[in-house]
């Protein structure tokens, strides 16, 4: 660390205790007017019905008391807003009190005196709204701080650039309003901050970067030429934090158009959604929806069907006990994970257009409303120029025509006769009411009696029919599985050789059969629903983030293109991460003019001897350049006989703890052999097992199949007998879980059975160790 100067640690302590009570000052006045507002929302709750004028009367008294009720609720949302604004800016000023901010610059632009600009998480002004005292990270200006060390430099605004001089670049370390550490910087951004940032240990929260980012993670953060930005970034480089910190950033840049609600963010799996959640908030901002895609198709695919989640899917692909079976499932996700399968389907659906829909019968206790063949031919009868989602709704709206005359006549049939003894009073005195209501004048007994009847055999019809109208209202009267399986009985595409399609059909069908679907048939099943009904295109979001996006298909990325057709996209991943066996090559694509690129190389997680060990293992893995952070050596420790791995395991785990590391992953291939060593494990020491279900994770030692660790990290992991990751296939898994590690990696492998990944890499990289402790079995 730079030495720190103490004079200029006071001056710089001086300011911040002035900036620190102006903060206060700001905080007692808001809440004041706070108290106020607060007290305004309250009282408007308390008496929200004694202003407003109530009045069903006439037609006339009806409307005025909806527009006196609609004026009090925009005036009580109003406050509340403004209420929540304040509760956000308290917040904010919260945070600037305890660490008021992180960085300085010293500007001298062309022709003008130099400025200090001090950097924070927001701005902060003076009394008089003069001048900045902290100017917001996401300013202009303040890109000068990440983007260029001392000498010439330049930030853009909206009118072009403004050119300059850098003076001054300082870093802070404040805590509770003190100063910690200060130190000037010269080339990047302090790497000396950087190293004590990173040489932290490992939290089960993602955190914010702000204070550290690097130039090129910068030029991710800031973007905002290009529909699509795609990072290809390898592990550890950063892509989710300058993902979540370009969240803040667009957030901040187009605070008028733009709130968290417009932005979209799909993750590999819901340990994930946690583990990143805090990182808006710390930076004052909301969180934006977060979902994965599994969570998506199964809400799109519908409650008829079984989704199979994609772990489950990758899990048979690495049990090598279901070779068979795996080699079907690959030829079937490759398949239909390709854009050809996509075409096929839309050849299906152009076919549709004049023939061959498939609907399902309507009928009620056992009597036929509408059957599949007439529901087909009235389709058909409809305009064929017009699209099909167009006749569907069309159809839709007849039906439902339709059903009220069925409804009419239903009302007469015996069963509701019986019904009418089985009505409870509350139902006798609503249709007494009804019946009062409706008829001004006083009516005799017979003829009010005749009406309540009337209303009360409606209410047990409607009652009765609420599914059916559900179910035309969903259009669930659209026979999608059957029009599927219909793909499946079709001519060979070109793409597959004649017994792969065969056993596809065969396979597929049964398998729909059984009400389930798998997980690569859940893309162009929702796909195919969607062409039937009409799109259900978002229009709210405007954004649309995609973390891990070398794990989605061509035909999940195409889909998930043209569900937002009017967002902008962020797409991050690491081609050398992909685990899944449908290839996606979104992240290598040709540059075209939507699209800008952003490549990052430098690895931050962990120490640069994990990293020249694992840049070992990823294909062309030259190009990672590992950050200049020191440890050990990974260490791959070989045993005798497998059976003493679970203790060898534990030994090493036993070792790490004593280092007080707070997060230790001993890391498996599949969810099997997970809950094996896990079930060993708990009768030692305190472990938690992942899930695909968990939702998030805490300090201590976990033991995670290797697909579930993808975008977290751990102090120190350890993988779970490393010797049976051995096919190309699994390249990617072993390099995403090795890369986990951030201060510690050790891998446990068979005496004499290197995998083939570990064999290529240089034994300069790593200590081997045999355990000659033998434990008991
Ligand atoms: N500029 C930075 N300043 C401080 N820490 C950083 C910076 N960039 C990355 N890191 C740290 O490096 C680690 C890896 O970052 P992150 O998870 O965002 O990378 P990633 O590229 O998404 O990784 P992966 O693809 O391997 O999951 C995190 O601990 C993060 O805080």
């Amino acid at each position: 660390m730079t030495e720190n100067k103490s004079d200029e640690v006071l001056q710089e302590q001086k300011r911040i205790n002035h900036v620190i009570s102006e903060i206060g000052e700001k905080i007692n006045k808001i809440k004041k007017n706070s108290q106020l507002i607060s007290g305004d929302v309250g009282q408007l709750r308390k008496t929200f019905w004694e202003d407003v004028t109530v009045n069903f009367d006439e037609a006339d008294d009806v409307l005025e008391t909806f527009t006196s009720i609609k004026q009090q609720a925009e005036l009580l949302g109003e406050r509340e807003r403004s209420y929540g604004q304040i509760h956000k800016q308290l917040n904010t000023l919260n945070k600037l009190k305890y660490s008021p901010y992180f960085g300085r610059i010293d500007f001298k632009e062309n022709g003008e005196e130099t400025e200090a600009i001090y950097i924070g998480i927001a701005s902060f002004m003076d009394k008089e709204e003069q001048n900045f005292y902290i100017y917001d990270w996401r300013a202009p200006i303040s890109s000068i701080y990440y983007d260029y060390s001392k000498g010439p430099a330049k930030y853009e605004i909206p009118e072009g650039a403004v050119e300059g001089e850098l003076v001054l670049k300082r870093q802070f370390i404040i805590r509770n309003g003190k100063v910690i550490s200060l130190f000037d910087t010269g080339v990047t951004i302090g790497d000396e901050l950087l190293l004590e940032v990173l040489g932290n240990q490992a939290s089960t929260m993602m955190k914010s970067i702000v204070a550290t980012i690097q130039k090129e993670q910068n030029k991710i953060i800031r973007n905002d030429s290009k529909k699509i930005l795609v990072v290809q970034g390898v592990a550890g480089s950063g892509k989710t934090s300058a993902a979540l910190q370009r969240v803040a950033y667009l957030l901040y840049r187009h605070r008028k158009t733009l709130t968290a609600d417009n932005i979209m963010l799909f993750s590999p799996n819901p340990l994930f959604n946690s583990y990143v959640s805090t990182v808006l908030p710390e930076l004052g901002e909301e969180n934006m929806q977060q979902s994965t895609f599994l969570e998506y198709l199964v809400n799109r695919v519908g409650k008829g069907l079984e989704v199979e989640d994609p772990f489950s899917q990758l899990e048979i692909l690495l049990d090598a006990e279901q070779q068979e079976k795996a080699s079907f499932r690959l030829k079937s996700i490759e398949y239909k994970s390709s854009l050809a399968f996509k075409e096929k389907i839309e050849e299906e659906i152009h076919r549709f257009s004049t023939n061959g829909i498939i609907f399902k019968t309507i009928a009620f206790g056992g009597k036929v409303f509408f059957s599949k063949e007439e529901l087909a031919r009235k389709f058909y009868e409809f305009d064929a120029t017009s699209s099909i989602p167009n006749r569907m709704e069309l159809l839709k709206e007849w039906i439902q025509k339709e059903m009220k005359k069925h409804a009419k006549q239903e009302r007469k049939q015996v069963w509701v006769d019986e019904e009418m003894d089985l009505l409870d009073k509350e139902d006798y005195l609503k249709a007494y009411k009804l019946t009062q209501k409706k008829s001004n004048k006083k009516i005799g007994e017979f003829a009010q009696y005749e009406e309540e009847e009337k209303i009360l055999r409606r209410f047990i019809v409607n009652r009765r029919f609420k599914g059916i109208y559900k179910f035309i209202k969903n259009l669930e009267f659209i026979n999608y599985i059957a029009m599927y399986k219909g793909i499946f009985m079709e001519e060979r595409p070109k793409e597959l050789p004649i017994d792969a399609w065969e056993t596809i059909c065969v396979k597929t069908m049964e398998h729909l059969k059984h009400k389930k679907i798998w997980n690569e048939d859940a893309t162009p099943f929702a796909y195919f629903k969607d062409r039937l009904e009409g799109k259900k295109s978002n229009t709210g979001i405007k954004q649309v983030f995609i973390d891990e996006a070398q794990d989605y298909s061509p035909f999940q990325m195409a889909y998930i293109k043209e569900l937002y057709p009017y967002s902008r996209m962020t797409l991050l991943g690491d081609v050398n991460q992909a685990i899944y066996a449908h290839a996606n090559n979104e992240l290598k694509e040709e540059d075209h003019k939507e699209i800008e690129r952003i490549v990052l190389t430098k690895s931050y997680r962990s120490t640069q001897e994990i990293v020249e060990f694992t840049k070992e293992i990823a294909a062309n893995g030259d190009i990672i350049e590992p950050f200049n952070r020191h440890g050990e050596k990974p260490v791959i420790v070989e045993v005798e006989d497998l059976n003493l791995l679970p203790g060898v395991a534990l030994n090493r785990i036993c070792t790490l703890k004593k280092k007080k590391y707070q997060t230790i992953a001993l890391i498996c291939k599949t969810k099997k052999e997970s809950e094996q060593v896990y079930q060993y494990l708990k009768k030692h020491i305190e472990v938690r097992l992942i899930e695909k279900g968990t939702i998030s994770y805490e300090k201590g030692i976990s033991v995670i199949p290797a697909y579930l660790a993808k975008g977290i990290e751990f102090d120190a992991v350890i993988l779970y007998n490393s010797s049976i990751y051995n096919t190309e296939l699994e390249r990617e898994l072993f390099y995403t879980a090795c890369t986990r590690a951030m201060h510690e990696l050790i891998l446990l492998t068979k005496k004499n059975q290197l995998n083939m990944f570990i064999k290529g890499i240089n034994p300069q990289t790593y200590m081997l160790q045999i355990e000659e402790v033998k434990i008991e079995k």
